[in-house]
């Protein structure tokens, strides 16, 4: 400590001793992450003990957090002002963070100018108390008045370090940022091929409605159930008794349990059942809510897939567990004996009241995923909006969440747009390789070739679409740099691992294919525009044409011809000549040699190759 800060320390001092810092202007923590960073500087930094009595404004921690800011303190001078704000910055300077935040805070905060309520929130956002952070980058937005966007940014910054905290830490190579295309994981050191990158378990998941009913499995671990009764199927009851008994010493052992109450759900075991019970089936469950019995329903029943929505991976399963699981927090919140979030549970909350009030931490956990798309086209869906609103009006409900249309668009996007298959390691084939290796090794009756007759081939695996908290932030591109694997993330949770395909330098972008790679540009971007609502500008897209009809390089049209066929037509578009496609990729046609050159140079050699021969391995499809 130089002499001077020495001098400042004792001016400051005085300052607090002279009531320049009335004690009440503690109660200004209007969160407790904030007054535990205040205690933490005052104790670990400025060793001002709590108790001390030269420091007249030594709260203990209740008296630190207030749950409204005092708008009682005594205004400081302009010159005070000045003085402080100076020093705040000097020390921001220096790389003392908690001295610069805990100078920030002494500002009485209807004092507080728009750079300190800034630079408050940069030091949190250093030392990595991110909800103090955006408390303070919000003041600072609301100080300024006027439409900031490095601010809003920052802001929106902030609220991300502070949801993705935990993730960060614990995977140190990658970070999360944002642009126009909302989030993005990308790259803090070399990650090479081959290296898996962070696991992830879903928060919310449901069996695809496509293999429910032919691939039975865990509802919440995701294990296959597959039993020899399901595989064999007709089959299997007009075999001799003692065939079946054969069968079943060599199939693996397999116990499922269903919900005591309905016969909609299957579990591996009892902890997975009353896992269920817990998060979501104790306010589906047909039993208690008969509602939810069309929704049980329609899924089992695949002959009534809308393929177009509710597609291979996204069962409305997903959706009508996410509410239940909201439902669910608010009520586990108030049996918390939680009365700090003022939750009535003799009052019917409706989503807007949840929106900016007292239960938006109910709905906090969901509010990462993004979601986007027309509002209009659940409108062409309104079965599934009213079975939704059925169940979510019933009586039943611990608490009323008015299921609106506003809130289904919002719900079905979100699901829509972030939803990633995948799968328990344990699958069905798995069960029916074991079973087929079981006899191989042991049988000595002939058994394998008695059942040439009745074995179907392998079963349909089972799979699953689920939303994933860290892997959903990751952007599709075209050319992909990561795939996306199923994994035994825990003894208890299947989930997904995110595995480098393309070697990533530090700031390079994490990415995932959402569609199969072997499309054309044309067909790609269809599709990423339908279901995630984008247009794709990825590298290889930049790099592509559409068709052989214009030049990929120079946008040429290619020369009219007279219709080559008589029973064809075109509409009353002119028929052309097609231009040579690239030999190696097939997916660019140029007019010349020299356009081909020039677009080998610009780029096209960075996404050259066969890609029907690409992995397709993510499937956020
Ligand atoms: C699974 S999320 C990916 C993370 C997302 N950016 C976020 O902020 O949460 C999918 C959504 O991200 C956006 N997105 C993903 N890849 C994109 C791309 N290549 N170009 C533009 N937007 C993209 C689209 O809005 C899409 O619906």
């Amino acid at each position: 400590m130089s002499v001077d800060d020495e001098n400042d320390d004792r001016m400051l001092e005085a300052m607090v001793n002279n009531s320049l810092l009335p004690t009440n202007q503690l109660k200004e923590c209007t969160s407790k992450e904030e007054a535990d960073l205040i205690l933490r500087i005052r104790r670990t930094i400025l060793h001002l003990d709590e108790d001390s009595t030269n420091d007249r404004s030594s709260p203990k921690n209740d008296t630190i957090l207030s749950s409204s800011p005092t708008t009682s303190t005594i205004a400081l001078s302009t010159a005070t002002l000045d003085f402080k704000i100076e020093r705040a910055k000097q020390k921001y300077a220096a790389g003392s963070l908690e001295e610069a935040f805990y100078e920030c805070w002494k500002i009485p905060s209807e004092q507080r100018p728009l750079e300190i309520w800034k630079l408050g929130g940069e030091c949190c956002k250093k030392l990595r108390v991110f909800a103090v952070a955006q408390r303070w980058f919000s003041e600072a937005i609301h100080v300024c008045r006027s439409n900031n966007t490095d601010l809003n940014i920052k802001l929106e910054q902030a609220r991300i370090a502070r949801f993705f905290n935990n993730y960060l830490t614990q995977y140190p190579m990658i970070d999360i940022r944002i642009d126009q295309r909302g989030k993005g994981i990308y790259a803090k050191r070399v990650i090479s091929p081959g290296e898996d990158i962070f696991t992830d378990i879903p928060i919310v998941h449901a069996q695809t409605v496509d293999t429910l009913s032919i691939s039975p499995s865990c509802t919440t671990c995701t294990t296959s159930l597959l039993t020899p009764v399901v595989y064999f199927e007709a089959s299997w009851s007009r075999m001799p008794e003692k065939l079946q008994r054969q069968i079943e010493e060599y199939w693996p052992t397999i116990t499922p349990i269903s919900c005591p109450y309905c016969p909609y759900e299957l579990y591996c075991s009892e902890l997975c059942r009353d896992k269920a019970w817990n998060s979501y089936h104790r306010i589906l469950c047909p039993s208690i809510n008969p509602e939810t019995t069309e929704l049980y329903q329609f899924c089992a029943n695949k002959q009534i897939i809308v393929r177009e929505t509710w597609n291979s991976i996204f069962s409305p399963m997903v959706l009508a567990k996410l509410i239940a699981m909201i439902i669910l927090n608010i009520v586990n919140s108030v049996q918390d004996n939680d009365t700090s979030n003022g939750i009535d549970l003799n009052h019917s909350y409706t989503v807007e009241e949840t929106d900016e009030g007292p239960l938006e931490h109910a709905k906090e956990t969901f509010s990462e995923f993004i979601s986007s798309g027309d509002p209009t086209y659940i409108r062409t869906i309104p079965r599934m909006l009213k079975i939704m609103r059925n169940i979510f009006n019933h009586p039943s409900m611990p608490v009323h969440y008015e299921f609106n249309e506003q809130e289904f668009n919002y719900r079905f996007y979100q699901i829509a747009c972030n939803a990633q298959s995948f799968s328990s390691p344990t699958y069905a084939t798995t069960i029916y390789t074991r079973f087929l290796y079981n006899i191989r090794q042991r049988d000595k009756s002939g058994l394998y070739k008695t059942l040439q007759t009745y074995l179907k081939g392998e079963p349909v695996d089972q799979v699953f679409g689920g939303l994933f908290p860290l892997q959903s932030s990751i952007n599709h591109s075209c050319d992909n740099s990561c795939e996306i694997m199923d994994c035994q993330v825990t003894p208890e949770a299947a989930g997904i691992k995110v595995r480098c395909k393309h070697q990533l330098k530090p700031g390079d972008e994490l990415t995932i294919n959402y569609v199969d790679l072997a499309l054309g540009r044309r067909a790609r971007r269809a599709m990423l525009k339908r279901a995630y609502n984008f247009w794709c500008e990825c590298q290889r897209c930049t790099f592509e044409g559409d068709d052989a009809y214009s030049c990929t390089e120079c946008k040429t049209l290619s020369p009219v011809i007279d219709n080559p066929n008589p029973n064809l037509t075109n509409g009353n578009a002119p028929f052309r000549k097609p231009f040579p496609a690239c030999s190696r990729c097939r997916n660019a046609w140029y007019c010349s040699s020299a356009c081909q050159k020039q677009a080998w140079k610009q780029g096209h050699k960075l996404i050259c190759r066969d890609w029907t021969k690409e992995r397709s391995s993510s499937s956020a499809n």
